[in-house]
């Protein structure tokens, strides 16, 4: 494992009121944020936060309305060919071509890098056997199952050797396994010292693998933390899940004083002393509607933007 001191290294990205706006829509109003060198970072929201259009700027592929926005040190601007070519771009659709076999997609990518001679072949091998498709290297793209095409996508990017990769939504429609597989590709790339920007909609994954992360809403950053911290600082160390949203439940917790929110489905009653609160809303409501468990960023993510991404 790579160990890398990035105390004293400039950022990854520096953003300072950084905005976008697509005509009257207000897509990302005037957000700031650092990534640091070789942290893997988060941007987390519902639908509509702005995640995907702060990581489009970031790559270059659309200009920022205003504000400031450096990429390894460079403006995206003024200097986005040279961003480019020290950044890998994992889009959230599969855009592989399904004329080309596996070997030949990435092949036809290295060109775009300037990657030619035996230096493709090398780089080629060498990353399918990274992530174990080496064997299928002959597939053509319509073989392979949902999560070897984002894995080869992710690869893909990784062509040019980036120092800084960008994820959009790496695991969106995968089942568990392939999520756990892109996972462990993740943190594989961060341990050999690139710094990833992921945007997802799933809390597990951002838990899992994020430093640090956004909560975005509207265009606006609503929490900013490591995932431990976001949780301690916005809901404590428990939570009771009440298996009803009915009026008299809301009116009895209001009663109580507890802190909760509530989804189309649940109550999430949110405290430091879980045993406690547990049996006072079983006495209240019994057993079979309460269920005991720790905090988790679902829980942040509710409290903070009041929306359930279960529902
Ligand atoms: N090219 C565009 N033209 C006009 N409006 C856009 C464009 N791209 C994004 N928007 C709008 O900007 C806002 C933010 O969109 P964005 O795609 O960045 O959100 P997101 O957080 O990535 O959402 P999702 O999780 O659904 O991907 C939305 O209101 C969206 O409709």
């Amino acid at each position: 494992m790579t160990s890398v001191d990035s105390s004293t290294a400039p950022p990854a990205i520096r953003a300072r009121q950084l905005t976008k706006n697509f005509g009257e829509t207000a897509a990302v109003s005037g957000i700031d944020f650092d990534v640091r060198p070789h942290e893997c970072f988060g941007l987390l929201g519902p639908n509509g936060a702005g995640k995907t259009t702060t990581v489009r700027m970031i790559h270059c592929f659309i200009p920022p309305t205003a504000g400031l926005l450096e990429v390894l040190g460079l403006d995206v601007r003024r200097q986005p060919s040279r961003i480019k070519a020290r950044l890998g771009v994992c889009p959230q659709e599969n855009n592989l071509d399904p004329d080309l076999n596996v070997w030949d997609n990435l092949r036809v990518f290295a060109r775009y890098f300037d990657i030619t001679g035996p230096d493709v072949e090398k780089r080629c091998e060498e990353l399918l056997h990274f992530i174990g498709l080496y064997h299928r290297r002959k597939a053509a793209i319509e073989e392979l199952s949902g999560g070897m095409k984002r894995r080869l996508m992710m690869i893909r990017s990784l062509l040019n050797k980036p120092e800084l990769l960008i994820l959009d939504e790496p695991t969106t429609g995968l089942d568990p396994q392939a999520r756990h597989q892109i996972w462990e590709t993740i943190i594989q790339v961060k341990r050999q010292g690139t710094s990833v920007v992921l945007t997802t909609h799933y809390m597990d994954e951002a838990e899992h693998l994020c430093d640090r992360l956004l909560i975005m809403d509207q265009g606006r950053i609503v929490q900013e933390g490591s995932p431990r911290q976001l949780v301690a600082k916005n809901v404590g160390r428990h939570v009771v899940e009440i298996s009803s949203a009915e009026p008299p439940v809301v009116r009895a917790l209001r009663d109580m004083h507890l802190s909760f929110e509530a989804s189309a489905t649940h109550c999430y009653v949110f405290t430091e002393d879980g045993v406690a609160a547990y049996r006072l809303l079983v006495d209240r409501f019994g057993e079979e509607h309460c269920l005991l468990r720790m905090a988790n960023l679902e829980d942040v993510f509710l409290k903070v933007t009041g929306r359930d991404l279960r529902d």
